[in-house]
């Protein structure tokens, strides 16, 4: 520590709080939610300031000139991930997409989840699966509001709801539901809710050799469980494909490749690919629609504008198609206005610098972690009026540069499920908008504070009234 110390003492280094210890640096000063205590630190020493984590330089990334810096000029330098202990549990030993480093291995999986996973014809080859999942989201919430007003829980709807979508395309079945659900299925959402209590990097064991010898609050065993449990599962849902020779599926396509590149494609890689999906596609998708729906009825009046132009697109005789979601520039806006304010990943996903290199003038040395607050990007005034308002109208009309907006982030590292994700989201809060009328419990506004996990959870998950449109009766009744 003390050599490395000394290396910097000439580099013009970020400047730092100055209540840095000796041994721990800035670690008890981090209480979550992290963007919110590093947006108060940007307040005071700038855009780019800098914190100890142990021997560990981290530099946080505020505004959206040192963004665009980090992910242009230098996005080679930063294209790699910190060796967290995550990453060595969930991450399969640091192979996964999400954690590997930058290199040879990293190309070829990000090559292979485009083709094989994100490409514009495999999102259209199951479309079918996220309209049918959006269905059923609607029909439950039908039956209980077909007559009147019904309050409704739908935190979990959601969850079930992007959880069902990647699971079937996946694996080809779903997790949950009325008739699915049952204790195994329960058992493993429950694992996937554990693992993002595990994101993050301020788990001190993380930097600290001693404190990882003696697994200082019993992360690493957690993980380590975890990591077992969750191996079993992916390794079974392998083995039913082996079984059943499914070939309409991810896990399927992926069996294909081992055949006839089986050094390649081991059943490591494959879980690994399946391990990502589930735990970067799932939540972030399903806390983007309870943002939204939260931002909406607290704005009834928006919430009537996103309706009056779907009733003129859609009319009130059929379901809106997902490829028609594109066309409706106000359900658009609001989409992007939550995404501005209730970024599902706050910080981004840590980068860490592969060589020396600067941004906005400071030194950045080889080893640093970088953080990009781009929840704090997202609310600077210079870039946008009255930036704590939810104001879909402001995007009217307006092409917001890339590095002001970055909720999946930006440069080689981003993220590859955007194009997914908008379609889940847009679908989903299209719908809901359409078939429903809604209303909040009691004359108080929703509150709109964050809780603690990786994907900036809402602190009380999200209960509404809503009441059955006419347009539901007709397709079902019509169905049954
Ligand atoms: C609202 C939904 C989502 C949001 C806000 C989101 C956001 C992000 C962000 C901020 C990153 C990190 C970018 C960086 O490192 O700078 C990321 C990475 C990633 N995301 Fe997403 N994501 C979402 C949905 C999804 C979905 C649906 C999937 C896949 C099913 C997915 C898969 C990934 C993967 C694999 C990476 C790692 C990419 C890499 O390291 O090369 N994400 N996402």
């Amino acid at each position: 520590q003390l050599i490395f110390r000394s290396k910097e003492i000439n580099r013009n280094l970020p400047p730092s709080p100055v209540a840095a210890l000796p041994v721990i640096g800035h670690l008890h000063l981090l209480r979550p939610p992290m963007h919110r205590i590093y947006h108060r630190f940007s307040e005071k020493l700038g855009p780019i300031f800098s914190l100890r984590f142990g021997a560990r330089l981290v530099v946080v990334v505020s505004s959206s000139a040192a963004a665009e810096e980090c992910f242009t000029k230098n996005d080679i330098v930063l294209a790699n991930r910190p060796r967290l202990i995550i990453g060595k549990y969930l991450g399969y030993n640091y192979t996964a997409l999400t954690t590997t480093s930058y290199g040879e291995h990293w190309r070829n999986l990000r090559r292979l989840a485009t083709i094989e996973i994100f490409s514009s014809a495999r999102l259209n080859m199951f479309q079918s699966i996220r309209q049918d999942e959006v269905k059923l989201l609607l029909l439950k919430l039908y039956r209980k509001s077909q007559h009147d007003f019904a309050r409704v829980e739908l935190k979990s709807l959601f969850s079930e709801l992007s959880f069902n979508i990647i699971m079937r395309m996946v694996a080809g079945k779903r997790y949950f539901g009325e008739s699915e659900d049952n204790e195994h299925a329960k058992k493993y959402r429950e694992l996937i809710k554990e693992a993002f209590t595990y994101g993050g990097v301020s788990n001190p064991a993380d930097f600290f050799a001693v404190l990882k010898w003696i697994d200082y609050n019993g992360k690493e065993r957690g993980m380590q469980r975890l990591s077992k449990e969750m191996d079993a599962f992916l390794e079974g849902l392998i083995d039913e494909h082996r079984c059943y020779k499914t070939k309409t599926t991810m896990i399927g396509h992926f069996l294909d490749l081992q055949e006839s590149q089986p050094e390649y494609y081991t059943d490591s890689i494959i879980k690994g690919i399946i391990m990502v999906m589930l735990l970067a596609g799932t939540d972030t998708s399903s806390v983007t629609i309870e943002w939204a729906m939260s931002a909406l009825l607290n704005h009834p009046e928006k919430l009537e504008k996103a309706k009056a132009e779907m009733d003129s697109f859609v009319g009130s005789n059929r379901l809106i198609d997902e490829s028609e979601v594109p066309k409706l520039p106000y359900l658009q806006n609001i989409i992007s206005e939550t995404f501005r304010l209730f970024p599902a990943a706050p910080l981004l996903v840590p980068h860490e610098s592969s060589a020396d290199c600067k941004i906005g003038g400071y030194d950045i040395p080889k080893g640093t972690i970088l953080l990009v607050n781009a929840w704090a990007i997202h609310r600077d005034p210079m870039t946008w009026d009255d930036p704590t308002s939810f104001e879909p109208e402001r995007f009217e009309g307006k092409e917001v540069g890339p590095a002001k907006l970055l909720p999946f982030g930006m440069g080689r590292r981003s993220c590859p499920g955007s194009g997914l994700a908008q379609r889940v989201v847009g679908l989903a809060l299209g719908s809901l908008i359409q078939c429903f009328e809604w209303r909040r419990i009691g004359a108080e506004m929703v509150d709109l504070s964050e809780g603690m996990g990786i994907s900036m959870p809402k602190a009380i998950p999200l209960e509404a009234e809503c009441r059955a449109h006419e347009v539901l009766s007709k397709v079902f009744s019509a169905a049954a």
